[in-house]
C-alpha cells in the first residue's frame, strides 16, 4: 500500500492544528497509488487527502503542481484544491516530507473500463487543455526523450532479467523516437499521467481528475497518447479502436486537432509506451525485496510498444485518413 511515511498522532495534531479544519476525526492510509504517501484525513469539516511527497516528486516542482491544481479549480475543473493554512501556505512540512492537504473528491475510478469513460476521458482532457492555456508556470517534461534515455542507462544492464531481449529492443527503439519525435506541435501543461486511476466517475459521469504530480509542458497531443495507451487496451493486449475512436472524437469537438498533431500521434504513442516501460522497468528493478508496494509490470509497456511499431498509419488506429506511416524505422 502507498504509505511510505507513517505519521505519528502527536505529529498529525500539529500539524493539523496549523489549519482552519478543526480536529481530527480520523485518518487512514490509503492502499492505493505508487508515488507518494497519501491519507484520508477526516476532521471536523469533513474529509480531506493528506499526501507526503516521497521519492520522485520533487521539492523545487510543488509550487507548480499546487498552483497549477489552483489555476485549474479556478477555471472550474473538477480536481482537488490545496487547502492554506491559517499562515495562507498550502505547502508545509509533516514528518520530513513536504506535505499538502487538498479537497477531497468524491468519486470512483473505473475497474471495468467502458468506452462512455472513454469518450468522457477525451472531453475532460480536451477542456483541461484549454483551461491551462493562460496557466504561466512552466515545468519542463522530465520524462521525454533525455529522460528516458538516462532511465535507459540505469536498467539496461539487467534489462533482459525481466524479458529476454529487452534492452536490444529499447535501444533500438529509443534511437527510433530520437529519429522521429516531432516537433512544433501545439504545446501546453499536460497532465501525462491520466491513467483510469487519476479518473473519478460518479455513477455514469466523471467527477474530476487527479494526481497531477508528473504534469510538466509538453505536446498536448502527447496526453492524448498517454491516455490512449492507458484506457484503449483490453486485459487481453489487444487494441480497442472503439474506445481510441469515442476518445478522439469527444477530444476533438471540444479542441481540434492538426493534421501535424493526428499524424503524429503513432509516434506520440510508442514514445509514450515507452515512457512507462522504462519507469515500471526501473522500479521492477529496484524493488526492495518485502516492500509493500506492488511494482506495476512492464511487460504491459512492451506490448503496447509492439503493437504501436506495428501500426502502418493512423487508419490502424481509428481514423480513415490515409496517413503517412510512422513504421519502418
Ligand atoms: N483529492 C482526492 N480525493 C479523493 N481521493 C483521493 C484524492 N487524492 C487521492 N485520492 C485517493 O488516493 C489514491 C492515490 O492517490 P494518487 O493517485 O494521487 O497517488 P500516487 O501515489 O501519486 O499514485 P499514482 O501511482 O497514481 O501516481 C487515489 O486512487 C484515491 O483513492
Ligand atoms: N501511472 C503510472 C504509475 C504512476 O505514475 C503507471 O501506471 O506506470
Amino acid at each position: 500500500m502507498a504509505v511510505y511515511t507513517e505519521v505519528s498522532d502527536e505529529d498529525l495534531n500539529a500539524f493539523v492544528a496549523q489549519y482552519d479544519l478543526g480536529a481530527v476525526v480520523s485518518c487512514k492510509g490509503i492502499a492505493e497509488g505508487v508515488e507518494n504517501s497519501n491519507f484520508l484525513l477526516v476532521t471536523d469539516r469533513g474529509p480531506y487527502i493528506l499526501t507526503l511527497y516521497e521519492k520522485r516528486t520533487r521539492r523545487e516542482d510543488l509550487p507548480f503542481f499546487l498552483g497549477l491544481m489552483e489555476h485549474l479549480a479556478a477555471k472550474g475543473i473538477a480536481c482537488p484544491l490545496p487547502v492554506a493554512g491559517r499562515d495562507g501556505q498550502a505547502l508545509r512540512e509533516l514528518c520530513g516530507r513536504p506535505a499538502v492537504i487538498v479537497t477531497f473528491l468524491a468519486g470512483m475510478w473505473p475497474r471495468r473500463i467502458l468506452p462512455q469513460h472513454c469518450a468522457q476521458l477525451g472531453t475532460a482532457l480536451a477542456r483541461l487543455h484549454l483551461a491551462v492555456a493562460d496557466f504561466t508556470m512552466r515545468r519542463p517534461n522530465a520524462l521525454s526523450l533525455g529522460g528516458w534515455k538516462e532511465l535507459y542507462g540505469k536498467c539496461a544492464a539487467r534489462a533482459d532479467e525481466v524479458a529476454p531481449g529487452l534492452r536490444e529492443t529499447l535501444e533500438t527503439e529509443l534511437a527510433a523516437l530520437e529519429a522521429h519525435w516531432p516537433a512544433g506541435l501545439p504545446s501546453g501543461v499536460i497532465h501525462a499521467d491520466l491513467f483510469p486511476d487519476n479518473v473519478f466517475f460518479r455513477g455514469e459521469e466523471l467527477s474530476g481528475l487527479i494526481d497531477f504530480y508528473f504534469a510538466c509542458n509538453d505536446f498536448l497531443v502527447y496526453d492524448v497518447a498517454i491516455c490512449i495507451n492507458a484506457w484503449c487496451f483490453e486485459i487481453d493486449g489487444s487494441f480497442n479502436a472503439t474506445k481510441a475512436r469515442l476518445l478522439l472524437a469527444s477530444y476533438r469537438k471540444v479542441r481540434p486537432l492538426s493534421r501535424a498533431e493526428l499524424v503524429s500521434l503513432p509516434w506520440l504513442c510508442r514514445g509514450s509506451a515507452v515512457r512507462f516501460l522504462l519507469t515500471r522497468l526501473y522500479d521492477w528493478l529496484n524493488h526492495p525485496p518485502g516492500a509493500f508496494v506492488r511494482p506495476k509490470d512492464p511487460l504491459e509497456y512492451l506490448r503496447k510498444l509492439r503493437f504501436h511499431q506495428t501500426v502502418r498509419g493512423l487508419g490502424d488506429y481509428f481514423l480513415d485518413e490515409d496517413t503517412p506511416s510512422p513504421a519502418g524505422s
